[in-house]
């Protein structure tokens, strides 16, 4: 089974998709990661004109060894140079392939990002559009980054999420957008476990829509 998570950012796709794949035993993918550690390896060259080539090489080059720097890939700084190199057409052809492999993996995975639905799994057996209001969602934000340590300015992060998830909309190869038949999920008033038995719910319907089509053909 293939499960699509997409949403904008700290909507809490991520520990829904995490949950979902501990509930199913899948392997999860956390698309963006990909997104981010590209950014992160190109940011000295954010300011210069090589910066669309230097970061195309930084995503063909990239492995998965790359991912597991999570101090530095979940920084705001990380995400906003994330949502720069994912307008570059280039970046996204050359991840393709890495998230398409993961998808097809024998017994299915679970993925989120911003285009899982759309153009990475199109196929995928259910899609999840994840949602919650501005507020919530940089509030969210900035108790994670608290938890770590790290000191917030609220007005701040809550324009950074505002002006990456316009990038993120804006972006002519993104395709970010709700897919037709994703499925709505607003966590704006769900704790994080309301949330995920609202999400097994959809998943449990989905499938036995789905096996219910198959026994009627
Ligand atoms: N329903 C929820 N209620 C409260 N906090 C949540 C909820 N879902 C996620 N969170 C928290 O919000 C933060 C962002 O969630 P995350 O899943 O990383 O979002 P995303 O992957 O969409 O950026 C995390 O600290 C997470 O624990
Ligand atoms: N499938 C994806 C995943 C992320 N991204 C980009 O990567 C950025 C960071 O993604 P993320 O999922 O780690 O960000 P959060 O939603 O967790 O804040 C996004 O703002 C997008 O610009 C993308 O274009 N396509």
């Amino acid at each position: 089974m293939i499960i699509a998570v997409d949403g904008p950012a700290a909507s809490g796709k991520g520990t829904l998709a995490a949950g979902l794949a501990r509930h199913y035993g899948l392997p999860h993918l956390d698309t963006g990661l990909l997104y981010r550690a590209v950014g992160v390896a190109v940011q000295e060259f954010e300011e210069t004109d090589q910066f669309p080539d230097r970061a195309v090489a930084a995503a063909e080059a990239l492995d998965a060894r790359d991912l597991r720097d999570p101090e530095t890939l979940t920084t705001a700084r990380a995400g906003s140079l994330a949502s720069k190199v994912a307008v570059i057409a280039g970046v996204r052809q050359a991840l393709f392939d890495f998230q398409r492999s993961f998808a097809l993996q024998k017994g299915g995975a679970v993925l989120d990002g911003r285009d899982i639905g759309t153009k990475i799994c199109p196929d995928a057996d259910v899609k999840l559009f994840i949602q919650a209001d501005s507020k919530a969602r940089m509030e969210r934000r900035a108790r994670q980054f608290e938890a770590r340590g790290e000191a917030v300015d609220r007005y701040a992060l809550y324009h950074q999420i505002e002006e990456r998830d316009a990038r993120d909309m804006l972006n002519p190869h993104g395709g970010f957008y709700r897919a037709k038949d994703a499925h709505l999920l607003d966590t704006t008033q769900l704790s994080i476990e309301a949330a995920l038995r609202a999400a097994i719910a959809i998943v449990e319907t989905a499938m036995a829509l789905k096996a219910g089509d198959r026994k009627v053909l």
